[in-house]
């Protein structure tokens, strides 16, 4: 990730969020919110991550802020990875990304978070128009919720988990790219360690994968840097560590939502050095 911090941060203007900052909860607190960590954090983390269900909530006008905050952020230098883990039939998935991954569209992200359970296959539209336009996709495949284990976790008729499925069908599409293949997975930080009975995947499936593995889940929902190597084992090189709230709480205060993030990007930076190859 260079010389910004090995991180991503998570653009999630919750309610509650706006009131502790002393914005309003309108529109205008919304723009607020999203500008000022825009502008403290762009220049420096690897990536930001905006939410989009905190934007659609306003409508048009959460969207126009979003809007402006994907272009403000890539102008910058960030990378936007745009959750809207989005899924759909196949046709309907084609306008899903054109909307994220086409370089004209007001939303125009470099990744896009989707989702596989209406059949990997039917992704196709975004995997096609992602490889085209050189964007990334993030495909839910364990997420840090538990409520996830009940479909992710369930064992298909040839004993691999749904969710080893997933990332055995990422790694066919990333399959001899180097460094990385653009297709990514989503894997929650807050899962059990490798080798736990309990863990739903195998260091092998994580490793195939070949792609990078957003892992969100540290912070507010219990994971830190500290829970990255028994999760993710041999595959901690291919990991995007994200974080939301717990830097999010540090503001409205520029110098403190650095200060913030420049504290996880050192935490997970000693643990990710630890697996350079
Ligand atoms: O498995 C998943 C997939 C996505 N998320 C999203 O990441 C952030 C986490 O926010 P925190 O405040 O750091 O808990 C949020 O936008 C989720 O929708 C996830 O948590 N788990």
């Amino acid at each position: 990730m260079g010389e910004r911090a090995p991180l991503c941060v998570g653009i999630d203007p919750h309610a509650a969020l706006l009131t502790e900052w002393g914005l309003t909860g309108n529109v205008g607190g919304l723009e607020r919110f999203t500008r000022t960590v825009v502008e403290a954090l762009a220049d420096r983390v690897a990536a930001l991550k905006p939410q989009v269900a905190f934007f659609e909530r306003f409508g048009s006008r959460g969207l126009a802020v979003l809007e402006r905050a994907v272009a403000d952020a890539r102008a910058a230098g960030a990378l936007v990875i745009t959750d809207a883990k989005r899924g759909d039939i196949g046709s309907t998935m084609t306008a899903y990304a054109e909307s994220f991954l086409t370089p004209d569209a007001p939303l125009s992200s470099d990744a896009l978070t989707v989702s596989p359970y209406l059949g990997f296959g039917s992704l196709a539209p975004a995997v096609d128009l992602a490889r085209e336009h050189g964007r990334g996709l993030f495909v839910l495949a364990l997420t840090s919720n538990p409520e996830g284990a009940e479909v992710q976790h369930a064992v298909a008729a040839d004993g691999r988990t749904v969710a080893e499925t997933v990332l055995d069908r990422l790694a066919e599409h990333n399959f001899g790219a180097e460094p990385l293949g653009s297709l990514g997975a989503v894997v929650g930080a807050t899962l059990p360690p490798l080798g736990d009975p309990a863990a739903a995947v195998s260091e092998r499936a994580l490793t195939a994968v070949n792609g990078p593995l957003l892992a969100p889940g540290l912070g507010a929902q219990g994971a830190g840097a500290a829970d990255l190597p028994r999760v993710f084992g041999a595959s901690l090189r291919q990991v995007v560590p994200t974080v939301s709230r717990d830097v999010l709480r540090a503001g409205p205060d520029r110098a403190a939502l650095r200060a913030t993030a420049d504290r996880w990007a050192g935490e997970v930076r000693a643990v990710l050095d630890g697996a350079a190859p």
